[in-house]
């Protein structure tokens, strides 16, 4: 397969070994009920719709023509009556019964396979969100966005058509070929080989479309991902297209995905356009050569050495029969397709399920509680996903409630050490500890609530105010929000707003400014109320003034916490009771303020340019690693 809507997975794909079989171990198999009913009544319902041609043969012999005996296929002689207005009344009473069947049986397999094709598919979607939810950090490094809801929405649902359809239609061909085969026999074994010899040039013909076929749907599905891809990217980045004015130019990308795709729908098109007619030619021939042979079987006695007598009701019924293997057959072709959509997405979804975690919880973790805040590196270094070595030998020890600022150049390593305290990533090598807790050995939930982050970009939910600042502490009182938005110097602002707390944020916070939302951030983790706190670049990207506030609210909130501090503006960090220094993923100077001052490093360069005291960044700061 090389579809772009194929690639995301293939890593852990090669593993899932017979997915549409797990599937149904895994999630058919506990709504079996169903599957059975739906099954039942779909075998029911087929078989039943063979009634009324039969009973019309039967009725057309003994009732109308008097010419023969009013039997029927597993039905003793002895039960059926021997005078013509019974027969032609039960006759009527079992065609009847033939449609109701029919009607009853369609009913309950809609009503049973949907619910069981259905439920698999919201098991399947909400188990493989919250496997996806589960994995590490690394894994959404690595994934689009756009993937991944492929996965919980397209993936899922070609799971449920193939359940729901495919199974359905492939047994419904079954019942169809197998039943009207064994009344044609069961008529007259002689016309019946006539008429079904067309029937392997009908299954042959439906092989040889499939075959064709199926590169053509692959190629579809392949399309349809690059298309979805395409779609997704232009959305994401919409702030880009516009101020870069090239929205022409997306349309043009687009146009040209979705023309593949057409192109691709053409290409399977083009030739059901010859299948469909070719199936309706054969079952004509099928049907005039039927007709030929019963037709003078009948007014001149059996042709082409045939022999034995044949009824008109026979006659008929054959007639009625042979239309009757086209509809079937033609959805042969799309089972071909189903299934191929199943598979690949059955091994997507599979896939994500299994893949391995990097971070896992240890079996004896215990959760921590009471924590001081104590936090320790010892000697860790760590490298992202066997990539470079991004930290190298950080060791350092910050006391419970005290506050350590991280600086230095753009890449040094600052968010990644906050990320592997929270263990978005394991150390590769050394320790961080809590308390004296290796993070590795203590349940990730009670570590990551002990530490209140407040990122670079805050994510808010489109919601209300108060439902982004309850985030995570769901049952906080009204009071207790207010409280620790003034905290965070956001109350006035959101009393400002025409709803106050009521107010939506919209998608992804749009609607407030980076410098509210970053305070919105803030009184969210005030509220959670953790021991440690992690600040990453909490006051970039905001006026002075902003800055101003947070950095009071800010101090305000990290007094008796713990609180790492990551800031390129070292103004931000002058208070802190230490300062590390990171360069090239190693601390390459530790001290207060005033000692880093004193030392005449790098810190010291880098507060000279902040302050303007010198005119030229220093080469040295260009360096590979650097972002000044
Ligand atoms: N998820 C990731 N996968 C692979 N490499 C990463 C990942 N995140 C960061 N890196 C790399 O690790 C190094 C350190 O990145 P990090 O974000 O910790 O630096 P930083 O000092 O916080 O930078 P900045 O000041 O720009 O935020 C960089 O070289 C970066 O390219």
């Amino acid at each position: 397969m090389s579809g772009d809507d194929e690639k995301p997975f293939d890593q852990y794909r090669a593993d899932v070994d017979r997915p549409l079989v797990r599937l149904f171990e895994e999630y058919g198999v506990p709504r079996l009920r169903w599957f059975v009913a739906g099954n039942v009544a779909n075998v029911v319902g087929r078989s039943a719709s063979l009634l009324p041609p039969l009973v019309l043969g039967t009725a057309i012999d003994a009732v109308f023509n008097g010419n023969g005996d009013y039997s029927l296929p597993l039905v003793p002689g002895s039960m059926l009556p021997n005078e013509p207005a019974a027969q032609f009344w039960l006759s009527v009473a079992l065609i009847v019964a033939g449609f109701v069947l029919t009607g009853v049986g369609t009913f309950v397999w809609g009503v049973t396979m949907n619910r069981f094709a259905h439920g698999v598919m919201h098991a399947v979607r909400t188990d493989t969100f919250d496997a996806m939810q589960r994995l590490d950090m690394a894994f959404f490094d690595e994934k689009q966005t756009g993937e991944v809801m492929s996965v919980l929405n397209n993936d899922a649902s070609n799971l449920e058509t193939f359940l729901d359809d495919a199974l359905s239609e492939g047994l419904r061909i079954v019942v169809m070929i197998v039943g009207i085969a064994a009344i044609l026999a069961y008529l007259n074994v002689a016309l019946a080989v006539v008429t079904l010899a067309f029937l392997p040039l009908m299954v042959g013909f439906t092989y040889w479309f499939m075959r064709l076929v199926e590169p053509r749907y692959r190629r579809v599905r392949s399309n349809v991902g690059s298309l979805n891809t395409r779609l997704e990217n232009a959305l994401s980045g919409v702030e880009l297209v516009k101020t870069s004015a090239t929205e022409s130019y997306e349309t043009g990308r687009v146009r040209s995905a979705s023309r593949d795709l057409y192109d691709a729908h053409m290409s399977v098109l083009t030739l059901s356009y010859f299948y469909r007619p070719g199936m309706e030619l054969l079952a004509g021939i099928s049907f005039a050569v039927t007709f030929i042979v019963g037709g003078l079987w009948l007014f001149q006695g059996p042709p082409l050495g045939l022999a034995g007598q044949l009824t008109v009701g026979d006659f008929v019924v054959f007639l009625l029969l042979t239309q009757r293997f086209v509809e079937p057959l033609s959805q042969a072709s799309n089972l071909v397709d189903w299934y191929e959509n199943a598979k690949a997405s059955g091994e997507r979804v599979f896939g994500l399920m299994d893949v391995p975690p990097h971070v896992e919880e240890a079996d004896d973790a215990v959760p921590l509680t009471d924590v001081d805040g104590r936090v320790e590196y010892d000697d860790v270094t760590f490298a992202y996903d066997e990539g470079e070595t991004v930290l190298r030998n950080v060791d350092f020890a910050v006391d419970a409630g005290q506050t350590v600022g991280l600086v230095g150049p753009t890449g040094a390593g600052k968010s990644t050490v906050v990320k592997l305290l929270m263990r978005l990533y394991d150390v590769d090598s050394g320790a961080v500890t809590v308390d004296g807790h290796d993070v590795r050995d203590v349940s990730i939930d009670s570590l990551r609530q002990t530490v209140g982050y407040v990122s670079q970009n805050p994510f808010l939910f489109d919601g209300t105010i108060a439902e982004n600042l309850r985030y995570g502490r769901f049952d906080a009182s009204d009071e207790a929000v207010r409280e620790a938005a003034r905290a965070a110097e956001a109350h006035e602002f959101i009393e400002d707003l025409p709803d106050g707390y009521d107010t939506r944020v919209g998608e992804r916070g749009v609607k407030l400014s980076g410098g509210q939302r970053q305070r919105l951030a803030i009184a969210r983790v005030v509220l959670k109320d953790p021991p440690i706190l992690v600040l990453d670049e909490a006051t970039s990207n905001v006026d002075t003034e902003t800055e101003v506030h947070i950095q009071r609210s800010l101090d305000a909130v990290s007094e008796e916490r713990t609180a790492f501090v990551i800031a390129h503006r070292l103004s931000t960090v002058r208070d802190a009771d230490g300062i590390l220094v990171l360069d090239g993923g190693e601390v390459v100077e530790r001290g207060t303020h005033d000692e880093l001052l004193d030392e005449e490093g790098l810190y010291a360069t880098l507060w000279s340019v902040q302050a303007g005291e010198v005119e030229d960044v220093p080469d040295r700061l260009f360096g590979a690693s650097t972002g000044y």
